[in-house]
């Protein structure tokens, strides 16, 4: 899809402005905190009815306004031109796509793929689980209708169920019947999420390590067992050596990610196996006062040389496989949707080596179907990325 129009009122620092956008790639040049993150914010708002930063729509309202609006027409794969609106008041959000009142996420969710890219994605990489698991989500359920029915029930059955513990009165059994009927509708969800979770992870991987090394000189090779804890020189053992690799280096995946359940064998159990899981966990989530394990625990793990990433990856190679991963979520949604995604590149390109960058943008343009992007920086960006159509950004301004 692309975006051909953008208008946006009251939305943070923008008071109003009107972009009309040709056919190749947007930049918005500016100083620190003029507004450039602001419309990147704005423009992937269309996707998910939610921002890239906060869960907190009021937040997105200018100060002292009483609403704002975000409208955008887009030229679109299966719709053809098509018109968005939203306005976002504190009370709540409504949304028309021409001219049809949006009345449930699930009706909406996924028409009109974005994918940001920002200096916050090393968090996929470096932070806690819940990064990767909100990014997951997103592409699942952008993808997969019932998958996004299955987490809000799987939410909505999982708050019941807390709260329930953590009034906690008389312990597991004196509450035993209240839980059955809150675990019937988690196990089922549970169910649904743990199989299309590790079905979608596995789509991405493949996408994952082809995007990490089209951007990355694949000179990493396989990396060495590490060196056995005993021995004070910290050398590998002769055995250890990569040339005792049954794999060529070229042929050894660089980058991966793998679904890590918090339940283990979570992924083989049906509704029933669920269901007894969260009862057979009744005493010592009453004891805890919440509910331990159970897909809002779950993680994926992300390697780099069938290492952890987190721990093991250099600096440029975090980078590098949190840029793969948004690379593949856009190839994925693509995928899984026939609609080419708008990238959203917020300052990332000065975050990345040289090297890197110019991979990065090699990618994205051998591509057949050259996503549109919009992207921003406070210095133009290099002459060998190609031509640009050039806004400057000022005190929420364009020009
Ligand atoms: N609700 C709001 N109402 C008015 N202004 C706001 C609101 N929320 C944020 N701002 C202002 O928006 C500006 C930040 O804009 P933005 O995040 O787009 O910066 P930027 O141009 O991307 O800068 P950087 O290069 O530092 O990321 C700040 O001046 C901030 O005070």
């Amino acid at each position: 899809m692309h975006l051909k129009s953008i208008t946006v009122q009251n939305f943070r620092n923008i008071a109003f402005a009107e972009l009309a956008f040709d056919n190749s790639r947007q930049f918005f040049v500016g100083e620190n905190a003029q507004g450039k993150t602001n419309l990147l914010e704005a423009a992937g708002f269309i996707s998910a009815l939610r921002s890239f930063r906060t869960s907190e729509d009021r937040t997105l309202i200018a100060h002292g306004k009483a609403e704002a609006a975000i409208a955008c027409e887009i030229e679109h794969e299966k719709f053809g031109l098509t018109r968005v609106t939203i306005r976002l008041r504190p009370g709540g959000k409504e949304v028309h796509c021409d001219g049809e009142r949006i009345r449930k996420l699930g009706d909406y969710i996924g028409r009109f793929p974005t994918v940001v890219f920002t200096s916050q994605d090393l968090l996929l990489v470096r932070g806690s689980p819940g990064g990767r698991r909100r990014w997951l989500d997103l592409a699942l359920a952008e993808t997969d209708p019932e998958y996004l029915r299955a987490l809000q029930e799987y939410h909505r059955a999982l708050a019941s169920r807390n709260q329930l513990l953590k009034r906690g009165n008389g312990g597991a059994s004196a509450l035993s019947a209240e839980l059955d009927a809150f675990e019937q509708p988690l196990a089922r969800a549970a169910a649904q999420l743990a199989k299309r979770r590790a079905a979608g992870v596995e789509k991405l991987n493949a996408h994952v390590a082809a995007a990490y090394e089209k951007i990355t000189a694949v000179a990493e090779g396989r990396a060495k067992p590490p060196a056995e804890p005993d021995r004070i020189d910290n050398q590998s053992t002769p055995a250890a050596q990569p040339e005792a690799s049954p794999y060529p280096a070229s042929k050894s995946p660089a980058a991966a990610i793998a679904y890590a359940p918090s339940v283990a064998n979570g992924t083989e159990l049906d509704e029933t196996g669920w269901a007894s899981q969260f009862a057979s966990g009744r005493e010592r989530d009453t004891l805890m006062r919440t509910t331990l394990s159970g897909p809002h625990r779950d993680d994926c793990e992300l390697t780099v040389g069938g290492r952890p990433a987190r721990e093991f990856a250099s600096e440029g190679q975090q980078r590098g496989l949190a840029i793969s991963l948004r690379l593949a979520e856009a190839a994925y949604l693509r995928e899984q949707t026939g609609v080419n995604p708008v990238l959203l590149a917020d300052d990332v390109l000065g975050e990345l080596d040289p090297q890197r960058r110019r991979r990065f943008w090699a990618s994205i343009n051998s591509d057949d179907s050259r996503n549109q992007i919009l992207a921003t920086g406070t210095a133009p960006p290099d002459a060998e990325l190609g031509s640009w159509q050039m806004f400057e950004v000022r005190g929420g301004m364009f020009s």
